[in-house]
This record gives structure tokens, C-alpha cells and sequence, in this order.
């Protein structure tokens, strides 16, 4: 209880987000190395000086705050009992219902962070229920905030929409740098500097866009403005129907999100154990 954070378990803790909190965590002195359980299903891990194991229920029993970070097909096969316990899940598509339900967990949070967690560049928004007090909010919000930046949202239904805005992460820069790698090599540039130049585009962008006050919708009138080629390459990308799209898109990825919790709902659970 060093810091006030209090003793943190992380189920999943090997896995691509799991680590990447654990490291964080370790990195920032949020959290000391006795203070961190971890499990996988093998019952050890990379992550030195912290406690492995393959018992989720003896994580538990060692933490304050769980965060569950498996993926949402593997929750259907583990079995523990949250107790009072703030249970703190990555999980897309599981709902609090279910939750609740399958551990027992009265005092629960689910977020959404992504893949640039790794690097300490996410965004991940969650939600509590009321039976979450002001000061394990502040600890959730400290958690999130090792990897990056956090935000509460006004209702777990938001959760679903944010599973595709910002759980998805790098996917949409990635698939508008491939598109542009893809154009300029069939247009015959070579291979290696179309892939250099497209990625420095993207990468760049991304480090103007995080300046304070960035406003993507000035950096765009402000290029317009020369009324030259890229009013052209914007103009013609909004005409066919760019920003649309990319709203059938996210749209997309928040239904998905509603057929997962349905999927993951009503499949019973040890929460009474
Ligand atoms: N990766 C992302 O970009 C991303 C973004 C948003 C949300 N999420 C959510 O985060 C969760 C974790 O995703 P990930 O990408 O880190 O997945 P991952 O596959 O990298 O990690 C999951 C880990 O859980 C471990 N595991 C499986 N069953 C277990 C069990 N019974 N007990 C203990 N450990 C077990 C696996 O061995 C693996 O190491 C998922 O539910 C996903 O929906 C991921
Ligand atoms: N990445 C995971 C998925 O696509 C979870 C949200 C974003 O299911």
C-alpha cells in the first residue's frame, strides 16, 4: 500500500495490454513489485521481481483492485470470485452484467485502452458503477493514466461506441498509410521509399495533431487555403464520401461490440463462490 494505489492483480498480465500496464506500473513506481500479482496460464512471465502465478483466485485473494485482460473468449472459461474487490476490465464486448454475474464483482470498471498503451500514448475512457467511490475512481483514473491519458464516460453503453473509436487505436492511421503505400508503389515509386515517406506522413501528422490545441478541422482550412493540390486531395477524398465512410466504420465496430456482450451474456459463472 505504498503509494495509496493499493495491491494490484492483473489477470492476463503476459498478454499485449496486460504487459504493457504491468510495465507501466512498475516503470511510473505506481505500483511496487511486491505489491503485483500477475497471471497467465502458465504461472510465469518476463516481467521480473513481481509474483506469477496460474491461479486467478489466488490473485484475488493478494489484490485490491483486479484488472481482468484476457481476451473476451477466454473470460467464458475463468472461474473466480471478485468479492469486494474493484474489478477493472479491458475486455470489449463484456458487459457489466455479465461481469457481475460470472464474479460476483459489485464495484466494477470497464475501459477501453489500445494498442499504443505500449508505447504510453493511449487514450482509455471508462466506466464505473455507482457502487464505485470517489477515491478508487482516482486510483482507476491513476492506473490508466501510467500508459498514457484517461476520461470517464457518462454511461457503459458509450463503452460499446468507444471499442471501435479509440480501442482500435492505430488500425485507421494504419489501413490510410497502407493506402497510400499501396497507391504510390503501383504509381512506381519504389517500394521502400513509398513505405518511408507514407509512414513519415502519418507519424508527423501525429506529432502535430498532439501539440496543445491542435484542431484538426483548422490544419485542414489552413492547407485548403492555397486553393492548390491538397485542396484538391481533400476536396475530392470529402466528395467521395471519406468522412461517411469512416462513420459506416465506427458505426461497424460498435454493433460488433453488441453482438460480442450478447454472445458473452447469460453464460453463467461462479460469482455466488
Ligand atoms: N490489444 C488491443 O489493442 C486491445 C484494445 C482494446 C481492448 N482490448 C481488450 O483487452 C483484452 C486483452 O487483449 P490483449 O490484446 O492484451 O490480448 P492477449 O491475447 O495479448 O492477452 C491475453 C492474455 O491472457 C492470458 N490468459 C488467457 N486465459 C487466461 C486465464 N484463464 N488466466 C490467466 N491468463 C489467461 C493469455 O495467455 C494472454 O497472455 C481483450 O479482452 C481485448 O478485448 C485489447
Ligand atoms: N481491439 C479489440 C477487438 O477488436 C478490442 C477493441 C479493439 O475486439
Amino acid at each position: 500500500m505504498a503509494t495509496g494505489i493499493g495491491r494490484i492483480g492483473i489477470i492476463g498480465g503476459s498478454g499485449w495490454l496486460g504487459a504493457a500496464f504491468a510495465q507501466a506500473f512498475l516503470e511510473k513506481g505506481l505500483v511496487a513489485p511486491e505489491a503485483l500479482t500477475l497471471s497467465n496460464r502458465t504461472g510465469s512471465g518476463p516481467i521480473a521481481g513481481v509474483t506469477w502465478t496460474s491461479d486467478n483466485q489466488a490473485l484475488v485473494e493478494r489484490s485490491d483492485i483486479v484488472i481482468l485482460s484476457v481476451r473476451p473468449e477466454q473470460f467464458l472459461d475463468l472461474s473466480m470470485a471478485a468479492g469486494d474487490r474493484v474489478l477493472l476490465s479491458f475486455m470489449a464486448g463484456v458487459t457489466i452484467e455479465t461481469l457481475r454475474a460470472r464474479t460476483g464483482a459489485r464495484r466494477i470498471v470497464r475501459t477501453m485502452p489500445n494498442a499504443a498503451a505500449t508505447i504510453g500514448a493511449c487514450f482509455t475512457p471508462w466506466f464505473a458503477t455507482p457502487e464505485v467511490g470517489p477515491d478508487d475512481k482516482a486510483r482507476v483514473q491513476a492506473l490508466l493514466e501510467a500508459c498514457g491519458s484517461a476520461g470517464e464516460l457518462g454511461s457503459e453503453d458509450e463503452i460499446d461506441y468507444v471499442s471501435g473509436f479509440t480501442g482500435a487505436g492505430p488500425a485507421l492511421p494504419a489501413l490510410l498509410a497502407r493506402a497510400m503505400i499501396q497507391h504510390a508503389t503501383a504509381r512506381g515509386l519504389p517500394p521502400a521509399l513509398a513505405r518511408q515517406a507514407a509512414l513519415s506522413v502519418v507519424t508527423g501528422a501525429a506529432q502535430l495533431l498532439a501539440e496543445k490545441d491542435a484542431d484538426p478541422s483548422a490544419i485542414m482550412d489552413a492547407l485548403i487555403g492555397y486553393r492548390g493540390i491538397t485542396a484538391a486531395l481533400l476536396e475530392t477524398a470529402m466528395a467521395g464520401g471519406f468522412e461517411s465512410l469512416i462513420g459506416t466504420a465506427l458505426a461497424a465496430g460498435e454493433a460488433r461490440a453488441r453482438e460480442m456482450s450478447a454472445r458473452s451474456a447469460g453464460s453463467g459463472g461462479n460469482g455466488d463462490a
